[in-house]
């Protein structure tokens, strides 16, 4: 997968702009390479997709018909990585969040406390992060913040896969324990 995912970023811009994310698309290629003087910003390239695959369609009252988004995210090496974000801070809007991330380098980083903390990749692991509708269904459980710093020696390679709610869902409390 990951060889796969190189490959594309690694074409032509004029191929992967083949894919460009038109206004209004979520799915998509779009570079986000911008350096400010106000605020550090993202140094990312993304290819997004949604697919709702057919045995997902008649899924359970909290998503209603699932989508599966995936996020293909790749940060080149940057000379300046305290300038720059990866990927700026955000918590994701789906239900749970699947990441594969490079397991030879530190980028992902959670929110803890006031302080960001380094998700340590571990060989064939996969993280799983709650989002924001699990959050809202619950306050047991938090949705996490979390950004993606980028380095000078080795770009990185994530993949996030999303399970996302159906627009008309109703995110309601959901009882836990006994
Ligand atoms: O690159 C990472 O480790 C995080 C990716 C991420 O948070 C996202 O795609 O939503
Ligand atoms: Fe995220």
């Amino acid at each position: 997968m990951k060889a796969a995912v190189a490959a594309f970023f690694e074409l032509p811009l004029h191929e992967k702009n083949k894919y460009a994310r038109t206004a209004n698309e979520l799915q998509g290629y779009r570079q986000a390479y911008v350096v400010s003087n106000e605020k550090k910003l993202d140094w990312n390239d993304l290819l997004a997709l949604i697919k709702v695959p057919s045995s997902f369609r008649n899924m359970n009252e909290l998503h209603g018909i699932m989508e599966l988004g995936v996020r293909m995210n790749y940060c080149p090496t940057c000379s300046r990585p305290d300038l720059v974000l990866g990927i700026s801070p955000h918590s994701d809007a789906s239900s749970i969040t699947i990441l594969k991330q490079d397991y030879d380098k530190n980028g992902l980083q959670i929110k803890h406390n006031e302080a960001w903390v380094p998700v340590k990749p571990v060989p064939n692991a996969l993280v799983v992060n709650i989002g924001d509708a699990i959050k809202g269904s619950n306050g047991l459980y938090k949705s996490i913040e979390h950004r993606a710093v980028t380095n000078n020696k080795k770009s990185r390679i994530s993949v996030a896969t999303f399970a996302l709610l159906d627009d008309d869902v109703k995110l309601k409390r959901v009882e836990c324990g006994g």
